[in-house]
């Protein structure tokens, strides 16, 4: 009898179910999308029970159409949008939709944590508050929603809440728990201060457990609902980006992930809590027990890639027309684009700059905006460099992961803005398959996460910076780094034009 363990990528737009075996294979996989909706300007929710029902949908194909046999899955676990805030009653019912972690709603109560605690709370929780973090958002139901707020015992992250109705069990993970701001993530516990200032019962804050960590096996009610057997053992899981990083195998600390998908991020695995990148970088519990990471976030990494096609070249074929910046130089023939076309987070936590291009002469091309627009991404991505070279962090290969690692071109464009070895997999899965990874640990397949990947990843084609496009670039990222400052007000200016004017 084969056995297999189940990836569950709870992701913002979709659910991806992976049914994997024990040599790291995907055997079967199937998704299911659900709505978000946005009930004001800034505002992102989604309803807890898209995701209890998207996720069973898959699991239920999986065993119908696939020929999956619940009695071969042996284990479940999960990757995360990390974040969102899911409040529940003391029956733990679900109090109102969740808000999600690109929801804004909250700068008002970024700005109460950062005047109440200040360097306090970057010592206590190793990042800077940011509005799309969790603990924010209950801040906010606090303040805004009183009646619902009474009523409210406990709170979770979304694939938390998944994780609770298939096993009865309501816990968080670390790596999860760290993403609420309101977790110690160097102690491992959650915070005693912020509790006392923010006058949050220590019992509003769930038991915290591993990713490998066992959390309960499927309930008998569950099983009825989705076909899956009660032996299946469900493990804790982790937020997407730490899953992501199990999944492109980032688990020593010479390497760095390089993710584009719709938001951009650059992440470093961390051997101890004892580096200090002073909250402007975000700093997390990994998924391997006792270990960390570090990361920076472009929020339109692929999505200014996206938009400017589905804009201005919608009917071309999209590898075609990232393959057209080829005809234009290195540096766009002289233009620059910043991709802030949602606000930033890394290194300016600004959600009302947005993006520009810059040096627009009458000579460029199509083309030429093309491959400033991927420039402009990965020169946002090299920014968040700057900050591990400015505190001495020492790696040397570099994993680039995500759609944008579709396209070789742009692949020898990291490499020459890195200035650094880019590297790919051969099978690239995403967080799905770290999921799978840390279900298979938990399991005792492998004695350690690290084990599942020797056995689950294999690296592809690596890319090697060229010496004169390096020096070539490091020119146009110079000129790149004035024009945050250059534009802020500029694009805060219209951000509140477009408000006074909006519908
Ligand atoms: N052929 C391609 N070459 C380069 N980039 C691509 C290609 N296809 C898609 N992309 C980029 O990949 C992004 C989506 O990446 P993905 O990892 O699927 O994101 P997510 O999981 O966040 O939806 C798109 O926004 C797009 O910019
Ligand atoms: O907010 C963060 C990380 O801090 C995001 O990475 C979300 O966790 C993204 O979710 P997906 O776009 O992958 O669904």
């Amino acid at each position: 009898m084969t056995s297999v363990v189940l990836g569950v990528d709870l992701g913002t737009s979709a659910v991806k179910v992976s049914a994997v075996d024990r040599t790291g294979n995907i055997v079967a996989q199937q998704s299911f999308d659900y709505p978000l909706s946005y009930p004001k300007p800034g505002y992102a929710e989604q309803n807890p029970e898209d995701w209890v029902n998207g996720t069973t949908v898959a699991i239920v194909n999986l065993i119908l159409k696939d020929g999956i046999k619940p009695s071969e899955i042996d284990g479940i676990s999960f990757s995360g949008q990390m974040h969102g805030l899911v409040l529940l009653d003391a029956n733990n019912q679900v109090l109102r939709p969740a808000i999600l972690w690109n929801d804004t709603r909250t700068t008002a109560q970024v700005t109460e944590i950062n005047e109440t605690l200040g360097q306090e709370f970057i010592d206590i929780t190793r990042n800077r508050a940011l509005e799309g973090f969790t603990l924010p958002k209950i801040l906010w139901v606090k303040e805004n929603e009183p009646e619902i707020f009474k009523q409210a015992t406990t709170f979770v992250l979304p694939k938390d809440y998944v994780r609770y109705r298939m096993t009865g069990k309501l816990q968080m993970e670390y790596s999860d728990a760290a993403g609420t701001v309101a977790f110690d993530v160097a102690k491992k516990t959650w915070s005693k201060t912020i509790q006392e200032v923010f006058e949050l019962p220590a019992s509003f804050f769930p038991e915290v457990i591993e990713s490998i960590g066992y959390a309960g096996n499927i309930t008998e009610s569950y099983a009825t609902f989705s076909g899956l057997d009660t032996h299946t053992k469900v493990f804790g899981g982790a937020a997407d980006n730490a899953a992501g990083a199990v999944g492109a195998g980032i688990l020593e600390p010479n390497m760095v992930m390089s993710s584009i998908g719709t938001s951009g991020v650059v992440l470093k695995y961390e051997d101890n809590a004892n580096v200090d990148y002073k909250g402007d970088l975000h700093f997390f519990n990994h998924a391997i027990p006792n270990k960390f990471y570090s990361m920076g976030v472009t929020l339109a990494a692929g999505y200014s890639l996206s938009w400017f096609k589905n804009t201005f070249a919608k009917d071309e074929d999209f590898s075609d027309f990232v393959a057209s910046a080829e005809q234009s130089t290195v540096g766009a023939n002289g233009l620059i684009f910043t991709p802030y076309l949602v606000g930033e987070r890394t290194p300016h936590p600004d959600g009302d700059v947005r993006g520009a291009f810059l040096g627009v002469d009458g000579t460029h091309q199509k083309y030429d905006f093309v491959r400033s627009v991927l420039e402009g991404i990965i020169f946002s991505f090299r920014d968040i460099f700057d900050i591990y070279d400015r505190e001495g962090a020492d790696f040397d290969t570099v994993v680039a992961i995500g759609g944008g690692a579709k396209s070789p071109l742009w692949l020898q464009i990291q490499a020459d803005i890195f200035s650094k070895k880019v590297t790919t997999l051969r099978n690239e899965q995403g967080p799905g398959l770290g999921a799978a990874m840390l279900a298979a640990t938990g399991l005792g397949w492998f004695d350690t996460v690290q084990d599942a990947a020797k056995s689950f990843i294999s690296f592809g084609a690596t890319y090697e910076p060229i010496a004169d496009n390096v020096v070539k670039y490091q020119k146009v990222h110079a000129a790149y780094k004035k024009a945050y400052a250059a534009t802020a007000e500029i694009s805060h200016d219209l951000m509140n034009y477009r408000r006074e004017n909006a519908e």
